[in-house]
Parts: C-alpha cells; sequence; structure tokens
C-alpha cells in the first residue's frame, strides 16, 4: 500500500475542513495516492471551559498528533499555523507550508455595527489575549468577554444576544463557509494579527522522501517566506498563546515587510516595531524586530508576565 498517505488532524470542524482539503489536494496532485484521516484528540479539544491563556502549556492542540507522527501512526499532521510552538520536536518538521488565506481578524457584531460605531461599554467576546489588548488600547470602554469552543458554539453566542459583537480570525469563517456572518475585517494596523494566522502548517518527519515528494507542490513561496519571518520574531519572543503578541509580514517577491507587537494585557501599553529587507533574509528581519521590541520594554513586560502565571 505504498500510495496511501494516512493525514493526522483534529476532530473540529475547521481542522476537518483543513485535513480534507490537504487530502483533495494530494489525490488530485499525485495519481494513484489515496489520503485517510485519523482524527486524534487533543488536550485543547478537551478543556473547553477555560481561557487558553490559563489552561497553558504550549501546543496545546498538537501535541498528541506530533506523537502519533513520531510513532508512525500518521504520515502528516495538519494544523493552523497559529497554533503551532515556536518550537518543533526533535525528528518533525514543518513539510510544506500552502497558500494563507485571509490573515486578518474579522469583527462579527450583533446589529451589524463596524468596530468604530460599538456603544459605550459594548460587550466583545474573545479569549485572546493579543486581541484584547489591541481592542482596549483604541477602546478602554469595552467590556472584554471569554469566548472559547469551536467557531459554531462562538457565533452563537453573538447571532443569540449574548454580546454585542466577537472577534475571530476571518480565515476559518471563510472556509468553513460563514464569510457572510462577517461584519468588519479588521485592518491589520488596527488590529495586528497573531503568528502565522490563516495560513495551514503541514508537519512530517525528518528524512521521509516519499512524503516530502507529495507534499512538495503545495508549497506557496511568499506565504513561506513571510511565516517564516513571523515565526522567527515568535521564536525571539519566545512567545507562546499566553502572552498578547502579534506580528504580520507581507512580501512583493523582492523585500519582505514584518510589523511586529507586544502589548500590555490591559492595553494601556503598546509596543510595535516594523521594519523591511531583502525576501531572502526574511528571519533574520524577523529576530532583529522581535530584539528591538524586547529593548523598548518588551523584555520587562514579558517576564512581568510569565512570572504572575508561576
Ligand atoms: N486559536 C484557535 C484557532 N486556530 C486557528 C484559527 C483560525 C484560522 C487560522 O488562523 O488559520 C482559530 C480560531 C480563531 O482564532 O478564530
Amino acid at each position: 500500500m505504498e500510495n496511501k498517505i494516512v493525514i493526522g488532524t483534529r476532530g473540529s470542524q475547521l481542522a476537518l475542513w483543513q485535513a480534507n482539503w490537504v487530502k483533495a489536494e494530494l489525490e488530485r496532485l499525485h495519481e494513484g495516492v489515496s489520503c485517510e484521516l485519523l482524527i486524534i484528540k487533543t488536550k485543547g479539544d478537551k478543556i473547553l471551559d477555560v481561557p487558553l491563556a490559563k489552561v497553558g502549556g504550549k501546543g496545546l492542540f498538537v501535541k498528541e498528533i506530533e506523537e502519533a507522527l513520531l510513532d508512525g501512526r500518521i504520515d502528516l499532521a495538519v494544523h493552523s499555523m497559529k497554533d503551532m510552538p515556536a518550537h518543533l520536536p526533535e525528528g518533525l518538521k514543518i513539510g510544506a507550508i500552502p497558500e494563507r488565506e485571509d490573515p486578518r481578524d474579522a469583527l462579527i457584531s450583533k446589529n451589524g455595527l463596524t468596530f468604530d460605531a460599538l456603544p459605550k461599554g459594548a460587550r466583545v467576546g474573545t479569549s485572546s489575549l493579543r486581541r484584547s489588548a489591541q481592542l482596549l488600547a483604541k477602546r478602554p470602554d469595552l467590556q472584554i468577554e471569554t469566548l472559547r469552543g469551536n467557531i459554531d458554539t462562538r457565533l452563537k453566542k453573538v447571532l443569540e444576544g449574548n454580546m454585542d459583537a466577537i472577534i475571530l480570525a476571518a480565515a476559518g469563517l471563510k472556509r468553513l463557509g460563514l464569510g457572510e456572518h462577517i461584519t468588519e475585517c479588521l485592518d491589520t494596523e488596527l488590529m495586528l494579527p497573531a503568528v502565522g494566522q490563516g495560513a495551514l502548517c503541514i508537519e512530517s518527519r525528518e528524512n521521509d522522501d516519499r512524503i516530502d515528494a507529495a507534499l512538495s507542490p503545495l508549497n506557496h513561496l511568499p506565504t513561506r517566506t513571510t511565516v517564516l519571518a513571523e515565526r522567527a520574531f515568535l521564536n525571539t519572543l519566545e512567545g507562546s498563546c499566553q502572552i498578547p503578541v502579534g506580528a504580520f509580514a507581507e512580501t512583493d517577491g523582492e523585500t519582505i515587510t514584518i510589523r511586529g507587537l507586544v502589548a500590555e494585557i490591559d492595553g494601556t501599553r503598546i509596543l510595535m516595531e516594523k521594519d523591511t529587507a531583502d525576501s531572502a533574509k526574511g528571519e533574520a528581519l524577523g529576530i532583529t524586530v522581535a530584539e528591538r521590541l524586547k529593548e523598548a520594554g518588551a523584555a520587562e513586560i514579558l517576564s512581568r508576565l510569565l512570572e504572575n502565571q508561576a
């Protein structure tokens, strides 16, 4: 059964959509290949009532899937790039990065009100420290409410009237055909996305020539360039989902520009750095921008946050 590929995935609607997309691409691109999905439950799928920032631990949505990859139960894994920790375990690698979906965050509001039109004290649902810090920096009057669960559950909370608005990644909504619910895609100047947001990560084993060959045409170079720059930024800050960090890179093929951000949780301080380099030097650029942020005060913010979490 040389041509069978087993794909590991979480069981959420979005994860299944993404894994099925990779399956269809591989079967379309390679005659004779047939893919099978293996659904794997992760810690992040089991703990649904606690904000992610409080559950702690890096790679909450990936660890069990990586174990299946390492012990050969699956041949590759499909993740949201955003959920990937800065470091991969020994023996695994990013096998391919396909073209990025919309990287922006989306506002979904109950009465179709845009961000600027939200009333004073409006209740906005998000459990992301990055999102709440940036929201509060612009609108300290907003009331941030905890919001977890899969996309459907979150949408219900606003559509059924428990909150005035919620923030979700535009990519997840668009992939699931729920783009019609988006009131407004927030400009990246207003809301810097999470590192890797909107991109997929296809993870595979080192030295697996068969899988390397199968994945190779799925790579999208501009996405790879920008996402790896963002991840180099994250790596340098040793970021996890427990700290308010964002980064977004863009390339025209010749140059790459990255913006990176570290914020105080309550939004009272937003540190932002931006720089441009030759597109072949994206990772070095990500590191430089992160180091500059650290010097500008991010190191102090991050060490204080880590202390409070200990
Ligand atoms: N943290 C969970 C998660 N991981 C990836 C996405 C969305 C899609 C993506 O960024 O590819 C989401 C949901 C969300 O933030 O709305």
